[in-house]
């Protein structure tokens, strides 16, 4: 067989190609850039940083695990503005804006923008980009972790953002805020693919359906790895999230805690999920600690009682805890049997079917949703973390 020759190092096609991708690292951006894998390992290069600043010149470390990967292709910004559809009078939220290669984009498009961005050297740069441009008094850049601070008021999101905090910043603006027009996102492509999924697809999960219960999602189009600076391992997508307006009547912590149970293992039927006794024992603590399965509480062996406690009818506290667990069981297990859920794999359900079957537990007094784990926690704790 024959094949396709090598091309030599020094040949006009080489050249052009290693041209084209310096040119399109500088393009948008005259800042120069080293690698890190660690923020940790490079603290020192902050030093170095303000004494090259002194002098004029701007030096940056970019760090992976920050997910500092820049995207350089003036085709790819001004197509991801165009797709979002700003309107002149719009306030736009972008999440890790870096350098600003986005930033000055939208700056052009919106009236405002806010920024997050969670490294202060790559805020300074923008800052000091920004005024150079004359738009500083339409920026307000905030120098927090995103995932850690409020969002003040905004009409739509968009944003390059570190791939590493995807899910629960989704989490943060689809079930949170809510009252924005759409969030333009350049994502991991496989990521995109998951979000994207319908039932039946094998890439279908739990992101997807939560997010389906209050959102539509669409593609708008694939990123090459090669339009970022550093190249990372990985090619992008562009997605488009609108909040929908009218979101079905649920407590949306439950529907969260229930995806979470029944997605635990996707491909496996519901029958065989809800048998699992820790499962069930989980399940028939916080649905008593509601205070509304009467007939598992009088098995419930009270926490302030020794082990070897026995109830009326002789029984100790360990084998009261099982009898209470075996009558749950025969219960949720009733539920799923007569609903015709007992068979079916959360993998090929939808958000309506999966509507219904929370439904029917809860008319049923079972519960999955811990409010006391939260109600020791902070506000921005409690937030959907981990879709
Ligand atoms: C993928 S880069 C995008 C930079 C720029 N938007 C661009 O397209 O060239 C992600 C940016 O998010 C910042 N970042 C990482 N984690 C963050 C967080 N938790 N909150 C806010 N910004 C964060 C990084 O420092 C980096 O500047």
């Amino acid at each position: 067989m024959l094949q396709k020759p090598k091309l030599p190092w020094f040949s006009p096609t080489v050249f052009v190609s290693r041209c084209q991708q310096v040119l399109r690292a500088l393009d948008c951006n005259h800042y120069h850039h080293r690698v890190s894998k660690d923020v940790s390992k490079d603290e020192h290069f902050d030093d170095k940083l303000r004494t090259k600043k002194a002098n004029g010149e701007c030096h940056f470390q970019l760090y992976k695990s920050r997910g500092q990967h820049l995207l350089t292709s003036a085709r790819v910004l001004d197509s991801i503005v165009k797709k979002s559809n700003i309107k002149a009078t719009d306030t736009v939220l972008e999440i890790g804006p870096g350098t600003g290669n986005l930033t000055l984009k939208l700056l052009e498009a919106a009236s405002k923008v806010v920024a997050i961005e969670i490294d202060s050297r790559m805020a300074d740069a923008l800052q000091t980009r920004v005024a150079e441009c004359g738009f500083e008094d339409r920026l307000t850049l905030i120098r927090k972790d995103a995932l850690k601070t409020e969002f003040p008021h905004f009409d739509l999101v968009v944003a390059n953002i570190p791939y590493g905090i995807s899910s629960p910043l989704i989490a943060k603006l689809v079930f949170g805020t809510r009252s924005f027009r759409s969030a333009t996102l350049l994502l991991q492509k496989e990521f995109a693919s998951r979000l994207l999924a319908n039932p039946g697809d094998s890439e279908f999960n739990r992101l997807a359906v939560n997010v389906k219960l209050v959102a539509e999602v669409e593609h708008v189009m694939n990123v090459s790895k090669r339009d970022f600076f550093p190249v990372p391992k990985v090619d992008s997508s562009v997605v488009l999230i609108k909040p929908k307006s009218n979101i079905p009547k649920v407590d949306l912590k439950e529907w969260c805690a229930f995806t979470r149970t029944c997605f635990s293992k996707k491909n496996k039927t519901l029958g065989a999920t809800f048998k699992q006794k820790k499962k069930l024992s989980e399940l028939m603590r916080i649905s008593t600690l509601m205070g509304m399965n009467k007939e598992t509480q009088m098995f419930q062996p009270s926490s302030d009682i020794s082990d070897e406690c026995e109830d009326a009818e002789g029984n100790s506290s360990s084998s009261c805890l099982e009898m209470g667990v075996s009558l749950f069981k025969e219960k949720v297990i009733n539920i799923l049997r007569l609903s015709g859920f007992e068979d079916k794999r959360p993998s090929k359900l939808c958000v309506e079917e999966l509507l219904k079957l929370l439904s029917l537990f809860n008319e049923n007094r079972i519960f999955f949703h811990d409010k006391e784990e939260d109600a020791s926690k902070t506000e921005l704790d409690t937030s959907f973390d981990d879709l």
